[in-house]
C-alpha cells in the first residue's frame, strides 16, 4: 500500500481522500528539514503547501518518493530539477486558489485606497481621527497588472467591474487574450507611467525578480499604490520603503516577502504600508479545493499512473492511463531493444506512431521509449527524467505521427541514428493489449519481448536451427519461444529466442562460434 506524508497544514479532506483511495497517510507538520529527512525515506508521496522546502537534501533521503503534490500554485519551494533528475513527479493545483488570491489582491487594493488597517487601529485606540483618513476612489483609476495569467485575469475582471481601467504588462499575453480580458496590453514602462495602482501576478523567475526595482519604482506615478500577492522578491523591498518614506509611493500592501516567515522586516511600521502573512490562498473554499485536487491527483498517480498538472512530465489523465498503459509497455520494450542492440553514441532517436497509436497522447509514449532506451545505460532513469537525460546526452528526439493505418491497425516504430547509419524496430499490440515486436532492423519477425532472450543474426542455411538448439540443450538452456525472420531465402536471418535463464559467457561464445553466425547477444526485458 503506498504511503503519503502531508507535511504542511492542509484541509482534512486531503487525508480522507488518500485513505478512501487505499493510501496510508501520515500528517506530520511543522518539522525541521532534518526531521523531514529522517522520515521521508518511507513515503511514496509528499503533499505540501509553501512551508515545506523540498531541497536536494530532502530529495536525496526520499529514496521511495514518486510524487510531490503542491496544494496550491507556486512551486518555488521545490527543487524541481533535482526532483526530475531523481524521477519524482512534481504536480500542483493551478486553479484551486486563483479566485481567492485575486480577491485578496482586490481586498488589499481597497485597504490601501481607504487606509483601512490604520483607520481601524486608530478608531479602536479611541482616537476617532475622521479628518486623518482621506481616501481615493477606485472608479476611473488605472490599474496596472503585471502578469495577466489565471489570477491576473480574475483581478482584471473584478477591477473592470469596479469601473477601473486596466492596463497589463505580460510578454506572453496575446493581443486576442488581452481583448478577451478587456485589458490594454502595454509595455512595462508605459504601465509604470500610467498606473494609479499596480498589482503583481507573475511567478518569481530570473526575469521577474525585482521587476519593481528602485529604477522602475522611480518611473511610477506620484502617489502610486502597489499590491503584491504573488511572490516576495518581485519588488525591491528597500526601494519600496524608500519610496513610501519619501511619499512618492502612496501605499503598498504585501502578502508575500523576500524572507518568509517575515517575523521582522524594515517595511513594518512604515506609514501607508499594509501586510498580511501570505494569506492569499487562505479561505475555506480555496483550501478545500486545493486539498481535494492534490489528493485526487496524487492518488491517481500512485494508484493508476494518471498524471495531471505535473510540472516535469507530460500529463496523462486517469481515463487515458489504462488505454496508454499497453502502448507504454510496448514503447519501453522497443526503446530497451534498440538500447541493447545499439553501440556507440546516438545522434537522433525518432518515435513514429502509425494508425491507432497516432491518435493517442504521444508524450508519455516518447518518454517511455527514452526510459527503455536509457535504462540500458543507467538504472536511475524513469519516465520523468528520461527526456532530461536524453537531452543531457545530446540526443535529438523526434516525434512523427501517421494516422493512416499501414500493415497493422496500430504500430510504433523506434529508429536510431548512429555513426553506423539509421536502424529501426517496430511493434504492435495484439488484441490492443499484448506488445509484439513485428520488425527488427528491416526484417519481419513476430516476437514477445519478455524475460531473457537470445538474439542471433546468421546466414540463412539448412541445419542452423538444429545446431543452435542442440548447443543450447547441451548447455542446459531451455528454450521458451522461438521466432525467426529473414531478409530473403539464403540471405540474412534473425533469430529471437526466449530462454529460461541468461546464457553464460562461455555458452554465448559457443553460439558466436557456430558456422554462419554474424552476431549473437543476450537480451533482457
Ligand atoms: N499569495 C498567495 O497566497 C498566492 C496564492 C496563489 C498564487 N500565488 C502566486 O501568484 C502567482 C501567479 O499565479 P497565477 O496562477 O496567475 O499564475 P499564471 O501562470 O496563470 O500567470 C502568471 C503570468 O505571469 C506572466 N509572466 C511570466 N513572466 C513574466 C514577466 N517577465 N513579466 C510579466 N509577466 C510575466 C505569465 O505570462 C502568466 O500570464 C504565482 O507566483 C503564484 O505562486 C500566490
Ligand atoms: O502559490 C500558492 O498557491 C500560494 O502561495 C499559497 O501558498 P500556501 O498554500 O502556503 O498558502
Amino acid at each position: 500500500m503506498p504511503k503519503v506524508l502531508i507535511s504542511d497544514k492542509m484541509d482534512p479532506k486531503a487525508a480522507q481522500i488518500f485513505r478512501e483511495r487505499g493510501i496510508e497517510v501520515d500528517e506530520i507538520t511543522g518539522k525541521t528539514p532534518e526531521e523531514v529527512i529522517a522520515i521521508i525515506g518511507q513515503y511514496d508521496g509528499l503533499a505540501i503547501r509553501s512551508s515545506t522546502k523540498v531541497t536536494k537534501a530532502i530529495l536525496a533521503a526520499a529514496t521511495n518518493l514518486k510524487v510531490i503534490g503542491r496544494a496550491g500554485i507556486g512551486v518555488d519551494n521545490v527543487d524541481i530539477p533535482a526532483a526530475s533528475a531523481q524521477g519524482v513527479v512534481v504536480m500542483n493545483t493551478p486553479f484551486g486558489n486563483s479566485i481567492t488570491t485575486a480577491e485578496h489582491a482586490i481586498a488589499l487594493m481597497f485597504a490601501l485606497a481607504r487606509q483601512l488597517p490604520e483607520a481601524d487601529a486608530s478608531t479602536q485606540a479611541g482616537k476617532w481621527e475622521k479628518n486623518r483618513f482621506m481616501g481615493v476612489e477606485l472608479t476611473a483609476k488605472t490599474l496596472g497588472l503585471i502578469g495577466a495569467g489565471n489570477i491576473g485575469g480574475i483581478v482584471a475582471d473584478r477591477a473592470l467591474g469596479l469601473r477601473m481601467k486596466v492596463v497589463a504588462y505580460d510578454p506572453f499575453l496575446s493581443p486576442e487574450r488581452a481583448v478577451e480580458l478587456g485589458v490594454e496590453k502595454v509595455e512595462l514602462d508605459e504601465l509604470l507611467a500610467r498606473a494609479d495602482f499596480i498589482t503583481l501576478h507573475t511567478p518569481l523567475t530570473d526575469q521577474t525578480r525585482n521587476i519593481l526595482s528602485a529604477e522602475n519604482l522611480a518611473k511610477t506615478k506620484q502617489g502610486v499604490r502597489i499590491i503584491n500577492c504573488a511572490r516576495g522578491g518581485l519588488i525591491d523591498e528597500a526601494a519600496l520603503k524608500a519610496g513610501l518614506d519619501s511619499g512618492h509611493i502612496g501605499g503598498a500592501a504585501l502578502d508575500v516577502f523576500v524572507e518568509e516567515p517575515a517575523k521582522s522586516n524594515p517595511l513594518f511600521g512604515t506609514p501607508n504600508f499594509v501586510s498580511t502573512p501570505h494569506l492569499g490562498a487562505s479561505t475555506d473554499e480555496a483550501q478545500v479545493n486545493v486539498a481535494i485536487q492534490v489528493a485526487e491527483q496524487m492518488s491517481d498517480y500512485l494508484m493508476s499512473g494518471g498524471i495531471t498538472n505535473a510540472l516535469n512530465v507530460p500529463s496523462l489523465s486517469a481515463e487515458e492511463a489504462p488505454r496508454l498503459k499497453p502502448y507504454m509497455a510496448l514503447a519501453e520494450k522497443l526503446g530497451s531493444l534498440v538500447g541493447q542492440l545499439t553501440t556507440g553514441s546516438i545522434g537522433r532517436i525518432s518515435i513514429h506512431s502509425e494508425g491507432a497509436a497516432a491518435e493517442l497522447n504521444q508524450k508519455p509514449m516518447v518518454s517511455a521509449v527514452l526510459a527503455g532506451f536509457l535504462r540500458t545505460q543507467t538504472d536511475t532513469v524513469n519516465m520523468v527524467n528520461a527526456p532530461l537525460l536524453a537531452k543531457e546526452r545530446g540526443m535529438e528526439v523526434r516525434e512523427v505521427r501517421t494516422e493512416r493505418e499501414g500493415d497493422y491497425h496500430t504500430l510504433l516504430r523506434v529508429s536510431v541514428k548512429t555513426d553506423a547509419g539509421e536502424r529501426s524496430v517496430a511493434g504492435t499490440l495484439f488484441g490492443d493489449a499484448a506488445p509484439r515486436l513485428v520488425e527488427l532492423f528491416g526484417i519481419k519477425v513476430e516476437a514477445d519481448l519478455a524475460g531473457h532472450m537470445l538474439y542471433v543474426v546468421n546466414e540463412d542455411a539448412p541445419g542452423f536451427i538444429g545446431r543452435l538448439g542442440t548447443l543450447l540443450g547441451t548447455g542446459g538452456v531451455n528454450i521458451g519461444t522461438f521466432h525467426l525472420g529473414r531478409r530473403s531465402a539464403g540471405g540474412e536471418a534473425v533469430l529471437l529466442l526466449s530462454i529460461d535463464e541468461a546464457l553464460t559467457p562461455d555458452l554465448l561464445a559457443q553460439v558466436r562460434a557456430l558456422a554462419g553466425v554474424k552476431t549473437a547477444m543476450g537480451l533482457a526485458f
